[in-house]
């Protein structure tokens, strides 16, 4: 099922990745019959909504003309993992991935999946704002909040790019990459260049 949905929207992941998706997903169901990790729980709906949908940052670097190689990258607001570790688990060592989410509960979901998962990814159990400005080259986020509250925080962090997932909204004056794959239709990426 993961393999078949990845797969119609554009990614050949290998058996191990598959895997990897495979487990997060049911740790993620069972987490969250404590924590309320996802209001989504049916296992497509986490595949297209979350996974898929966090694997569009892919295509957007790419129609930006970014390589991602080497870099380091920072989900700020990550939650439940979104997008960062789906992006890690794409990527592999390729990334150098921090995770930054304020909520202790959540920060522990986070280590026990990189645990689990035997991921190499660094979770900061803090708000964005106590991080020292130009820490990371890329810096992405989803669901995070009010673009006026969240652009300058996150252009602050950010050496190179800031990436921010926006769904079916398109604010004005933004670049962006719009998204448009078998599951996911019409789905806007606010992409920030870092001006010196
Ligand atoms: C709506 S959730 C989105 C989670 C995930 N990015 C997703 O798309 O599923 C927003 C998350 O950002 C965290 N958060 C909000 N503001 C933050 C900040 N300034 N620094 C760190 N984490 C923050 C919240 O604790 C919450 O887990």
């Amino acid at each position: 099922m993961i393999e078949d949905i990845f797969k119609r929207n554009g990614f050949d992941l290998s058996d191990q990745q598959v895997e990897l998706f495979y487990t997060y997903m049911q740790e993620l169901k069972k987490w969250n019959k404590v924590h309320r990790l996802t209001a989504i729980e049916e296992e497509e709906q986490i595949v297209i909504r979350h996974f898929v949908d966090s694997l569009t940052l892919a295509l957007c670097f790419e129609q930006k003309g970014l390589d991602v190689k080497g870099k380091s990258v920072c989900d700020v607001g990550s939650g439940g993992g979104f997008p960062g570790v789906p992006l890690k688990i794409y990527y592999g060592p390729q990334i150098n991935l921090t995770l930054v989410e304020s909520v202790s509960k959540k920060c522990a979901f986070l280590e026990y999946v990189k645990a689990k998962l035997g991921l190499d990814y660094r979770v900061l159990c803090k708000r964005a704002e106590q991080l020292r400005e130009n820490s990371f080259d890329i810096v992405v986020c989803r669901a995070l909040g009010k673009l006026e509250d969240i652009v300058p925080m996150l252009i602050r962090l950010s050496r190179e790019f800031v990436f921010i997932m926006k769904g079916k909204e398109l604010p004005k004056g933004y670049e962006y990459c719009k998204i448009n794959t078998y599951d996911i239709k019409d789905s806007y990426i606010l992409f920030l260049p870092k001006r010196r």
